[in-house]
């Protein structure tokens, strides 16, 4: 396997940090990887205690969390530090008292294409329009927006993601509207320390930062797992109303929390905010220039350990690591261009001395 620690050469010295357990509610095609990679290097170097699903990736997605789905806490280890896996929230859930909560919400009209461009082939809504689009020649995604409750079973687990994505993800009831939502929402402002906002993501490095005690180094990223260009789909008005009024659950939530995300960015300093993005991005600016010699690679030209997973619908894009570098460096550069699926196997390995499981036979 070659994404066992040996293969990827240590950063740097480890260092230690007290700090409250987190809990990254990773949700889905959000810019999620990105931020679960900062976690991940965080976790890392700090050898922090990972709560990882006991089988796969994933805690028995699309089912919604369990503290049973968390694998043993390893030998040695009081508590879990990190956890960062998919999952499908439960605030009622045991989660630790001390725990930070964040999560991240990005453009629902965004979302929803890259969910769908995604996803095509797995969420069985989307699946069905696709097929009806291939027998009519015209584009899945118009064709489902058409009419999508031709295409959708509620009933059907694994059509979660279909309408609503974020809110699915952050547990609600994504279906339809009801009364108890506005008192969610404000259970979720409660529980949530940070919701990032994937258009504001540097603002929302600087107050990862600042809730975590993070430096630049920690918080400089590479944009992964993104699609090449040509799986996205440009969405002109018509599509983009008729994706908006399909999930509008997503966008009330996407707003509150954006609404939520300026009042911490105001309470935060808004000039400070603005020095220390400008920091970041010139740090980040640099690490890149260090660690990339060529980013948007296509997956066929990628070595095994830093190729994202692909779908069959979409292309996913990577990056090449520079040449030269010291060991430390490319440790270091590496761990930022790892995808999600070998770092996780990776830090899974490394935390248990033995392989992932697989998902269990049904
Ligand atoms: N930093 C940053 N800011 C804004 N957007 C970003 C960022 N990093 C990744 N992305 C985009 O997020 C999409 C991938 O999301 P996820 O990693 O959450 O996807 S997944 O659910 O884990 O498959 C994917 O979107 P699409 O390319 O539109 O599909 C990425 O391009």
């Amino acid at each position: 396997n070659c994404t066992h620690n040996t293969f990827i050469p240590t950063a740097r010295a480890e260092r230690q940090r007290a700090h409250p357990p987190v809990v990254f509610l990773k949700t889905h095609r959000t810019g999620s990887s990105t931020v679960q990679n900062i976690l991940f290097r965080l976790g890392e170097r700090e050898s922090a205690t990972f709560a990882f699903p006991s089988h796969t990736y994933q805690f028995n997605y699309p089912d919604r969390f369990r503290a049973a789905f968390v694998d043993e806490l390893p030998e040695g280890s009081s508590q879990f530090d990190l956890l960062c896996s998919h999952m499908r929230l439960d605030l009622r859930e045991v989660m630790p008292q001390n725990a930070v909560f964040i999560t991240v919400l990005r453009d629902p009209i965004k979302t929803f294409e890259s969910v769908f461009g995604y996803y095509t082939s797995t969420v069985p809504a989307f699946l069905t329009a696709h097929r009806a689009a291939a027998i009519e020649g015209k584009s899945a995604l118009s064709v489902f927006l058409d009419s999508p409750e031709i295409f959708w079973d509620p009933k059907e687990p694994g059509n979660g993601l279909a309408k609503n994505p974020m809110s699915f993800d952050m547990g609600f009831n994504n279906q339809k509207w009801n009364g108890s939502w506005p008192e969610d929402l404000a259970q979720l402002e409660e529980a949530f320390h940070l919701v990032m906002i994937a258009e504001h993501f540097d603002e929302s490095l600087v107050l990862l930062g600042a809730l975590l005690g993070l430096e630049h180094e920690d918080l400089a990223y590479l944009r992964l797992n993104v699609r090449a260009s040509n799986s996205v789909t440009d969405l002109d008005e018509n599509m983009q109303a008729k994706v908006r009024s399909w999930n509008v659950l997503d966008t009330l939530l996407y707003d509150f929390f954006v609404q939520v995300f300026w009042e911490k960015a105001s309470q935060f300093g808004m000039e400070r905010l603005k020095v220390e993005v400008e920091q970041l991005r010139a740090f980040t600016e640099d690490v890149r220039r260090k660690c990339v010699s060529r980013a948007e690679v296509p997956p066929g030209e990628l070595e095994d350990l830093l190729r994202p997973w692909q779908t069959e619908t979409a292309t996913i894009v990577g990056y090449e690591v520079q040449g030269n570098l010291s060991l430390q460096d490319q440790g270091f550069c590496i761990r930022m261009m790892l995808p999600e699926l070998q770092y996780h196997s990776h830090l899974y390995f490394k935390q248990y001395g033995r392989d992932m499981r697989a998902a269990p036979a049904d």
